[in-house]
This record gives structure tokens, sequence and C-alpha cells, in this order.
């Protein structure tokens, strides 16, 4: 290199997880949405408009009374009674989990009917157990029960079933531990999942009656006990929990550091609340049971993988039963969202257990229908400290869909390290792929660069730091001009800014000078060579790895996906390696 500047050898940090772990705030530090959200950077069309557009083109039977032909023509569509469908008249514990949530949202207002009534169409999904996605396993996902149009509402949740920030809140002002109302939204949300989810087991262990009002949703969350590679119990596998030995397949890989860095975060928010919130509240919070380590991590975990940060409401970080069923497609424009709520849900008794639950109170005369057993912290219904219904969790279908198709939705452009990281899979065929590439100057060779001390300082008037790497996402068919912009900054010479009273005179946007643009093409490649030289296997080994059926039999889940995640980052720097010798010599170089 010609110049004393020079791409930094500093080991790769994502900028997002930075941004994240300075705040805990994912989805707000990102200034994107997190799990849910698609279409990052583009428009997002408001649930209004999306309901507008469905009402435009919705078919007939949308607008119609639930009588006549057409009715009788939507039954001939009915699939058979599968799974899924709420089992009238089964208590809640004989039920598989996938019932038993279908019959507590009905229970709960939400309309699972499989014909149209007033106003509403047939209810259109169905839980499936074990699906896939280019042949890769999913878990559950939902699939379609009938013909699902573009633009129709796939689905609404009321607000009123979803774990918020608020529900936290008021739960635990009423457990008198008021100091949660000043904690992170994500520690709250993480607190009261694991508060309500100690409910569940000890209804399950006989100790109490009722359990949680979200049972039946804390039964379909994936556990960290389940076995991996199980085909009926989902196991909670994210990057970030993964053992040592499981880590070390991912070495050479950014990835690796940031599922450290992230497991050491969440340790220490752990360490927080432990000698903070829940030591003070030993009657709230075990420590020795509900609220370990290990279950503060599950809680996180499910947060991360699960909850939905609102695109119209960025405030509300919620837990959306059954929403939270939909995978993800990098393909999909649908993301789900919160509007006002298109049903009268109320909180009454007009369904048959709530009836029944009513009727023995009033019996009773307010014994609230004999629960003798009814532990501390035990809401039955949990009703004052539930949302008002008055909003509703809604995804708009993106394309059309026919019966059994699986339906899903966009978590946002993501690349396969966060997808690895945040929910535990690898996209195949993920046009958001990207590796961080980390440049700075080399404030460790100042005598080799005259001009060191005048990029540093117009670096700290641009309001950067100069002693930290900017970091650039190359993608696999292409990467920001900025890294170019970046690097012919760090080559510039003497020769390049002669005649320049400051470095902002010189333009960067193009080529500055035939050597200072070879200086800073070479610095691109080589960093891209030294990323993959880090790795210690090329990706024809890893091609073969899993392309050979007898190899890849022999290993385990998270083995095969650390290496489709290497091979994946790889591609992009091998790619990118081709694509920048390519346009150097296309301009003559
Ligand atoms: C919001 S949940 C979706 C429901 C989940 N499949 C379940 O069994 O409960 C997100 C999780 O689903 C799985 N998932 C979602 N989309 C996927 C995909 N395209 N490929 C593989 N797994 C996926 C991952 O395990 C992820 O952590």
């Amino acid at each position: 290199m010609d110049s004393g500047t020079a791409l930094s050898d500093t080991p790769y940090r994502p900028a997002a997880l930075f941004c994240f772990l300075d705040s805990l705030q994912v989805a707000r530090a990102w200034g994107v949405r997190p799990a849910w959200a698609g279409s990052r950077g583009r428009p997002v069309p408001s649930p209004a408009r999306r309901a507008a557009r469905w009402r435009a083109t919705a078919p007939a039977w949308r607008m119609q009374l639930p009588f006549g032909k057409l009715q009788l023509r939507l039954g001939r569509l009915r699939p058979p009674k599968r799974e899924g469908d709420a089992a009238a008249g089964a208590s809640s514990a004989e039920l598989s989990p996938a019932a038993a949530l279908c019959a507590w949202l009905a229970e709960n207002g939400v309309y699972m009917e499989d014909r149209s009534t007033w106003g509403k169409a047939p209810h259109g999904l169905l839980i499936a157990d074990g699906t896939t996605d280019d042949g890769e396993p999913c878990g559950r996902g939902l699939l379609a029960k009938r013909e699902i149009r573009t633009g129709e509402s796939m689905f609404e949740v009321p607000l009123h079933l979803c774990m918020t920030r608020g529900v936290a809140d008021r739960r635990f002002e009423r457990l008198d531990v008021p100091e949660m109302a000043g904690v992170d939204d994500y520690l709250a949300l993480a607190s009261l999942l694991l508060y309500e989810d100690e409910l569940r087991a000890r209804r399950g262990r006989g100790e109490c009656q009722h359990g949680s009002f979200w049972d039946p949703y804390l039964r379909m969350l994936p556990r960290l006990d389940a076995p991996l590679d199980s085909s009926d119990a989902s196991p909670l596998n994210l990057l970030w929990l993964w053992g040592e030995d499981d880590l070390a397949w991912l070495e050479g890989s950014p990835a690796l550091m940031a599922a450290r860095l992230l497991r050491d975060k969440i340790d220490r928010e752990y360490a927080g609340m432990l000698s903070g919130v829940y030591s003070r509240h030993p009657q709230v919070f075990d420590t020795d049971s509900a609220f370990t380590l290990e279950k503060f991590r599950w809680a996180f975990g499910i947060l991360f993988s699960r909850a939905a940060l609102m695109p119209s409401d960025a405030q509300t970080l919620a837990l959306v039963p059954y929403a939270d069923l939909v995978n993800h497609s990098p393909f999909s424009d649908a993301y789900i969202d919160m509007q006002s709520s298109s049903t009268r849900y109320a909180f009454r008794p007009a369904w048959k257990s709530r009836r029944h639950h009513w009727l023995a109170g009033a019996l009773l005369r307010g014994d609230r229908g004999g629960d003798h057993r009814a532990a501390p912290g035990e809401y039955p219904n949990a009703e004052d400290v539930r949302e008002p219904p008055d909003r509703e969790i809604v995804a708009y279908s993106d394309r059309e869909y026919n019966p059994l198709d699986q339906i899903f939705v966009s978590y946002g452009q993501k690349s396969n390290a966060e997808l690895l990281l945040f929910y535990g899979f690898v996209s195949e065929r993920n046009p958001y792929n990207s590796v961080d590439m980390s440049v700075s100057l080399q404030t460790h060779a100042p005598q080799n660069d005259p001009l060191l001390e005048r990029k540093m300082a117009f670096l700290q008037e641009c309001g950067r730091d100069p002693h930290q790497p900017e970091r650039f996402p190359l993608f696999a068919d292409r990467y920001p001009m900025e890294l170019r912009q970046f690097l012919r900054f760090a080559h510039l010479t003497e020769d390049d800014v002669a005649g320049a009273a400051d470095l902002e005179q010189v333009d960067v946007t193009r080529p500055v000078s035939a050597a200072n643009e070879r200086a800073s093409v070479q610095a691109l490649v080589d960093a891209c060579r030294k990323a993959l030289a880090a790795y210690p296997t090329s990706a024809d080994e890893d091609d073969l790895a899993l392309a050979d059926s007898q190899m890849a039999a022999l290993l385990t889940l998270n083995q095969r996906l650390a290496i489709r995640l290497r091979r994946s980052e790889k591609r992009i720097l091998d790619k990118t390696i081709a694509a920048v010798q390519r346009e150097f010599r296309m301009r003559g170089g």
C-alpha cells in the first residue's frame, strides 16, 4: 500500500448489535422494526390503507349476510377438521397445545369459525405442527385453510390477549413491585413472561388452580430443554444460546463474537435484576426456581424471536399469541401491525366457559366460581391487568394463498447472521444476507501517513470517532458506495490533496486518482481475503460437507447451521472480490 492508512484489522463487531448492547432496545436502536416488521426502508402502507384495499378487492361474501348460496359454496371448501380447530366441549387440559390455543382464542373473542357470519369472513388459518420452507424445517407454522386473497387480513388478535409493557406494569404494581415501571421494556416483559410461566408450571404440578391466563399460549412456546432435531417439541435454539462446542464451528465468522457478546450482555442484565428488583421482592421473584439465569435467557430468547414492535406504534412491544406462529420468508412483504379493532371485543362472560364462571360466581355470591385454591398473583382472566380491547394485531396478505399453503410474513431484512443469532435459522436464498466489513484509519502506523492527523480531524468533524472502525455491509450483489468512498478517503496521499485547502474539498464520490483508486480497491480485496482466511475451512469444503449425505448425517443440527452460515458469508466475500476486480478492470485499472 502506498499510504500509511489501511484497513483496520480490528475484529468484526456488528454495528447493529453494538447499538443494541448499549440500550437493550433492539428495534429502536436499529431504527428498524425487529422481529416481525417487513419492508425496512420502504414506505409501509398503513393498516387502514391495507384494510381499504382489502375491502375494495374483497369477494362478495365479505359484504354479504352469512347465508345463501355463497355460504353453501364456502361450506364445501371447508377442509376436514384438524388439530388446530377448537374442539368444542373438551377441557383445555385434554386438548393438544394447538387446539387449546385455538379454543382459548375463540373464548376470548377471536373469530375462529369455518363459516362466515355478520361482517366476518371464515377464519382462514390452521396451525401446523411441523412446517418447512425451502425444504428446511421451521417448527410450527400457520397454513391457509381456504383461499386467501392479496390484501386480505389473515388474522386479527385483540390486543387484550397480548403481553405488553402495560400489562407488565399493571401486573407488578398489583404485586407491589412498583420499581418494575422504571426498568427497560424488554426486562419488564421478560419478568412478566417468567412470572406467568411459573404460574403455568405450578398449575401443571397441581400447586394452584388456574395457573396463568396465558396458559394455552405459554404451552406453545419453544423450550431450552426440548431435544434438538425433535419433530414434536420445539427447541429454542438461537445462536447466542449455543454452547461453546457448537459455537466453535463458527470460527472465523463475525457471528461468533456477536453471539458471545449478546450472551454476556443478557447475563449482565440478569445480574442487575438479581441484585436490584428481584432481590428486593423475594416473595414475587423466586430466584431459585422461576427467575434463574437459565430461565432469564429463555425469556430473552422468546422475546428476540417472537416479540413484535408495531410499525404503526413503535412504543408497543408485544408478545402476540397466535400471530407469533407465522414463519419468516425474506420474500414476503407482509408484516404484522396494530390497528383499531374491527370487532367489538369485550370483557364479558359471553362465551361458554366464562358464562359458566360468571354463573358459578353469581350463585356463590361473588366467590368467582368457587376457585378455592387461587394462588397469590393468580388472576384467572387477568382482566384488570390486560390491555383494553380497542386495538387488534393484524397481518394483511401480500399474495394469494391456496388451501394448505403455509403463510409467511417478513421479520425484516435480516442477514443470515442476524437470523441465526435472534431466530435460530439460516435462509438459503436470502437476498438480504450480508457480511459486515470493518474499515478504519490505521492509527498504529501514523508515521507512514503524513495526512493522518488531518484525516482524523476530518472524521471527527463529521461526527465519527476516528479510533473506531466504520462498518459497512457487503451483500452478494452489491456493497455500499460509502465503503468505496471511505477507502478512497483513507488512501488519499499528499499528491491527491495538493491544491485543496482542506480535505472536504476532495471529492471522494468519484475516483480521485489512478493510484488512489488502485490502493482503495486493493484494500477492499485484501480485507475480503483476510476475512476468508480467518475461516478454518474453504467454501468448497463446506459445500462438500453439506452435499455429501454421509458426512451431513454425522453433523448435528447446529453444526449444519454453522456450516451453512459460514458458507453463505464466504460466498459474499468471494463475490465481492470478483465484483470489485471486475469493476476496476472495466474502468481501465
Ligand atoms: C415467531 S416464531 C414462528 C413460529 C415457530 N416456528 C414455532 O414453532 O413456534 C419464530 C421461529 O420460527 C422459526 N422460523 C421462522 N421462520 C423460519 C424459516 N423460514 N426457516 C426456519 N425456521 C423458521 C425459527 O425457529 C424462529 O425462531
